[in-house]
């Protein structure tokens, strides 16, 4: 059952009574949710997710929202007539594609999900890893073993970056007061340069500086597949890297995996990928009995 099913006050009244111990359990601590691209794109959906974040707020939560816009990106690079293409889940960005990430990004995206928000009676207020010094970003370093060889080599990936440093600060003020923070994933380099951060990593990056109690990744899977596509209710550590060295997870799920281990090893609580495309997931991962999608643990 979603809240947008609820027809009478009783059947209200028993739900809260269900959710009023997460409640407490959560109340005063941070959960960051990193919304993908893949989950965006429908109104409805899109004002069901606002909600969820909203309620957070009102009950006494600290909702710290990430997003990703990856399908959005690749829309406004087409009409652009800008090639775009990926490396292990990452998209190889030059200096116009970084200029067009950070437009689509921090610009219509990051208002889109703010306006969403604030239609839901709260103040969301739009950062990137610029503002405020937030986060600094060095260029990414990653290599891929080619498989018949076995040879590892280093991908050039441009303008991709890692953040490196994040300073907490202005969270941890909006925190305090009635702003609910949505951030998109662009940061500056001490080189100058502006990177472009896939938006899993910068979500972990985000949820391990303010030690959150969650991370929820919602995306447009059920959580992570097995090879005959079934849902992997929970996974360790290990079998997660076993998942990503044996193919099954692949493309767009191995940063998300990654970052997942990477938060879990820095001290996250509990991190959880989750199907955005089911209307109020947030609040149904966090609030009831029935926590859906796949639980990654140590
Ligand atoms: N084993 C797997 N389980 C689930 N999804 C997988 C797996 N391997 C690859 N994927 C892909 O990962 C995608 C989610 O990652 P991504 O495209 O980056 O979404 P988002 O925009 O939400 O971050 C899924 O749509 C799916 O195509
Ligand atoms: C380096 C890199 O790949 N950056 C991503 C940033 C957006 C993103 O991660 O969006 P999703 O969460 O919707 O996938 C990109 O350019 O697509």
């Amino acid at each position: 059952m979603t809240l947008s099913d609820l027809k009478n006050a009783e059947e209200q009244a028993h739900l809260l009574a269900q959710a009023l111990p997460y409640m407490q359990r959560y109340e005063n601590k941070t959960v960051v949710v990193k919304y993908g691209g893949h989950a965006m794109g429908d109104e409805q959906l899109g004002q069901a997710f606002a909600r969820d974040v909203a309620l957070l707020k009102q009950s006494g939560i600290n909702p710290v929202v990430v997003h990703g816009g990856g399908p959005q990106i690749a829309r406004m690079l087409k009409t652009m007539g800008i090639e775009s293409r990926f490396e292990g889940g990452l998209r190889v960005t030059d200096k116009r594609t970084v200029e067009i990430v950070e437009m689509v990004l921090a610009g219509s995206i990051n208002k889109d999900i703010v306006r969403m928000i604030n239609a839901e009676g709260e103040w969301a207020i739009g950062l990137c890893g610029k503002d405020g010094n937030m986060v600094f970003a060095e260029k990414a370093k990653k290599t891929v073993r080619d498989p018949d060889s076995n040879i590892e080599r280093v991908l050039d990936l441009g303008f991709v970056g890692e953040p490196v440093e994040v300073d907490r600060t202005l969270l941890d003020l909006l925190a305090q007061s009635e702003m609910i923070p949505v951030i998109a994933p662009v940061a500056p380099g001490r080189d100058g340069h502006t990177y472009n951060i896939n938006a899993d990593t910068f979500a972990g990056a985000i949820a391990g500086s303010l030690e959150a109690e969650r991370l929820l990744f919602l995306t447009d899977v059920p959580g992570v597949l097995d090879a005959d596509g079934q849902l992997i209710e929970e996974l360790t550590v290990a079998e997660c890297r076993e998942l990503i060295e044996n193919g099954v997870v692949t493309g767009g799920m191995i940063p998300k995996i990654e970052t997942c281990i990477h938060a879990i090893e820095r001290g996250v609580q509990g991190v959880v990928i989750v199907n955005g495309k089911a209307a109020h997931s947030v609040l149904l991962e966090l609030l009831t009995s029935h926590g859906a999608g796949t639980l990654i643990v140590p």
